[in-house]
């Protein structure tokens, strides 16, 4: 009784979270984060546990091989839901309906050729393998495709960890003591009931956590980007210089200011979708040159950043020359446009320093030197400070 009200209620999970994760999928148009298939394994797992409160213990029926099948597919159809999650689009329903069919094949020769206890012992023999690889995967991710999600992933590891446990331990119960181990009022088959009602409790709001998680670092994300570029904005560039400052011992950082020469001619001249690709390309040159640590940004319609920390004055000098060389020495093709387009740059350069909350003074010094650069002939390098003819002296 108390297990058949168990049963039911995990049903009951299984089936209204089914209908929640199918929404919440309709709910993000296109890009659905494996919530589908989450919904189809809580779909097939809660039929499969009606059809076990209709059978009522084990037996040899038609309902029983569907059973069996819906049990053994629904872990899989986690898997295509994570595997969805972390952003693999290759094709999954065609496998997970192949498997499903060559499992109920199996079931149907393993209770020919070696009997019911055989067919029940696969069932958890092979949930325990399926759990037992899904964990492996998930801890492997912790460290490599979810290594922004590692806590996460530890609380998934264990979880299915448990319900692995608790198949393999099913699994040698049946070998050993035949389908009596399986008497739904048994002790060990309500310890697994409490286990699996504790489950479907526990996993919905997670997953629907991830979901959450993953959209959130997408906002924030976009709310630092530039979207053509992909470069960081002016929001962006601040944030990253307060999580560079925040580090005990941070090194105080330099502004470059980069302005495209004549960029309204280039649009004028070849269209706006040129004069995109030229901003393309300028960003390129800046991701290209800048090393590991450093800062680059788009902050206004041909103007971009470049923030360098840890670099003496000769070092700036050397990467602002680089870069006005870099970006002079680019033959950009555009579609549409016979000629390559050439185009110069030029750049201003702030005095170093220690905190984010300079950042709008580093810019400001960096914009009257690049007045001063493009006034004196564009195409240059200049300097807001006195220090300048000293660092023009260590660039040569
Ligand atoms: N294609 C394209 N053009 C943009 C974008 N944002 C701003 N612009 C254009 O960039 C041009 C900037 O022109 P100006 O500020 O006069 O600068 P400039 O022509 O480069 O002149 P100097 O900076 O003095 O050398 C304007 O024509 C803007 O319309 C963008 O995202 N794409």
């Amino acid at each position: 009784m108390v297990a058949s009200i168990l049963v039911g209620m995990l049903c009951a999970h299984l089936l209204f979270f089914a209908a929640m994760f199918l929404l919440i999928s309709t709910r993000l148009h296109g890009r659905k984060l494996g919530m589908d298939f989450f919904a189809l394994g809580n779909l097939l797992l809660g039929l499969a546990y009606v059809l076990q409160l209709a059978e009522g213990g084990p037996a040899w029926s038609l309902m029983s091989v569907v059973n069996h099948t819906l049990t053994i597919a629904s872990p899989l159809a986690y898997a295509c839901g994570a595997m969805r999650f972390f952003g693999y689009g290759g094709a999954l329903v065609r496998p997970l309906t192949a498997f499903a069919l060559a499992y109920a094949a199996a079931q149907v020769l393993v209770q020919w050729s070696l009997g019911p206890v055989a067919r029940y012992a696969m069932l958890a023999g092979v949930s325990a393998l399926l759990f037992l690889v899904m964990g492996i995967a998930v801890v492997r991710g912790a460290r490599s495709f979810a290594r922004d999600l590692q806590r996460e992933m530890v609380f998934f590891a264990l979880l299915i960890g448990g319900i692995c446990v608790l198949n393999a331990l099913k699994f040698l119960r049946i070998v050993d003591g035949g389908l009596e181990a399986l008497h739904m009022d048994s002790r060990f088959q309500l310890v697994f009931y409490v286990y699996m009602c504790s489950l479907t409790t526990v996993l919905p709001p997670s997953i629907v956590w991830l979901v959450l998680r993953r959209l959130t670092d997408e906002l924030r994300q976009m709310a630092a980007c530039d979207p053509m570029t992909q470069l960081l904005n002016r929001r962006g560039l601040a944030q990253a210089l307060e999580l560079h400052f925040s580090a005990p011992g941070a090194a105080p950082v330099c502004l470059l200011l980069i302005d495209v020469d004549h960029f309204k001619r280039i649009n004028d001249t070849h269209g706006h979708h040129a004069g995109d690709a030229v901003l393309c390309q300028v960003a390129q040159v800046l991701r290209g040159a800048m090393r590991q640590g450093d800062l680059t940004g788009r902050i206004g319609g041909e103007e971009f950043v470049a923030i360098c920390s840890d670099t003496d004055a000769a070092g700036t000098a050397r990467l602002a020359e680089r870069l006005r060389a870099e970006i002079e020495n680019q033959a950009i093709e555009v579609v549409g446009c016979a000629a390559v387009l050439r185009v110069t740059a030029t750049i201003g350069v702030s005095q170093q320093f220690g905190s984010a909350q300079a950042l709008d003074g580093a810019l400001q010094e960096a914009d009257v030197a690049l007045y001063r650069g493009k006034a004196g002939g564009r195409n240059r390098v200049e300097w807001s400070h006195a220090r300048s003819l000293e660092m023009q002296g260590a660039a040569v």
